[in-house]
């Protein structure tokens, strides 16, 4: 190997995570195994298709692709080390409280990766708080494990909304995202379990509708365009 490993930074359910330098560039790189469970045809086409998308993508906020490897028999994808904390353990861990203008401005941040890649005809499919790093305000867009290029519309029922190969699958997730980021100030004040709009009660009918048509709740958005010009009314009357 080419690699001198440091550590291991994660365990997912598809790879095993290792922080790296490379003895060519002496720099830190991040190399994620296939898990043995995972060597299944299933696990390994969608191994490859991550370490093949990352090669066609070239974003600040996005792992850039090193390498592809099989050492002993084990396949092996080195990437670029992304800099922050996840979305998960800020909130969670370091108590991190967005208010009502971060979370929004965080959400028009995380759509701007997403339109790169969906100019690319790819969706995520699993924009969750784990895979969004923050670093101060620069974000950063990991785990392209589920990650796919859009279908033609099917007209058969997805299995979930998060999985569909169609953009608004990345906008539903966002959607959660979004109201987990603005869950962050909330304290509850009843026991009274209450529905997100009742319990984030500051937000407008137009903040509201936004996060609606994310969940699909509402007629959906289309493409990521209408997304934006959206989360662009609301900001700028904040
Ligand atoms: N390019 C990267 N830069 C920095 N950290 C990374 C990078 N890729 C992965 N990690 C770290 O390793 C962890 C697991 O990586 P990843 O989510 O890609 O694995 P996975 O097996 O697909 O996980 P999951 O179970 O969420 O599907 C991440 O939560 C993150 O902490």
């Amino acid at each position: 190997m080419n690699y001198q490993i440091n550590s291991t930074v994660g365990l997912g359910s598809y790879g095993v995570l290792y922080l790296a330098t490379s003895f060519q560039t002496g720099k830190e790189v991040v190399i994620k195994q296939l898990r043995k469970r995972k060597h299944t045809n299933e696990g390994m086409e969608s191994f490859e298709r991550e370490a093949l998308l990352l090669q066609q993508l070239s974003h600040p906020a996005i792992p850039k692709y090193v390498d592809y490897l099989v050492f002993q028999n084990k396949p092996y994808l080195v990437m670029s080390k992304m800099k922050g904390v996840s979305l998960d353990q800020l909130i969670f861990q370091q108590k991190r409280v967005f208010s009502k203008r971060e979370s929004f401005q965080f959400c028009e941040d995380l759509l701007k990766v997403v339109q790169y890649l969906h100019h690319f005809g790819i969706v995520h499919r699993d924009l969750r708080p784990p895979n969004i790093l923050l670093d101060n305000n620069d974000i950063a867009v990991i785990d392209f494990g589920l990650a796919q290029f859009m279908k033609r519309e099917n007209k058969e029922s997805p299995d979930s909304l998060m999985r569909e190969c169609h953009p608004r699958s990345d906008f539903y997730a966002i959607g959660h995202t979004l109201l987990f980021v603005l869950y962050s100030g909330y304290t509850p004040s009843a026991r009274k379990k209450k529905s997100w709009e009742e319990e984030l009660e500051d937000l407008t009918t137009e903040e509201i509708r936004f996060i609606r048509k994310l969940l699909q709740i509402e007629a959906p958005f289309e493409n990521v365009s209408q997304v934006l010009s959206s989360l662009r009314s609301i900001l700028q009357k904040l």
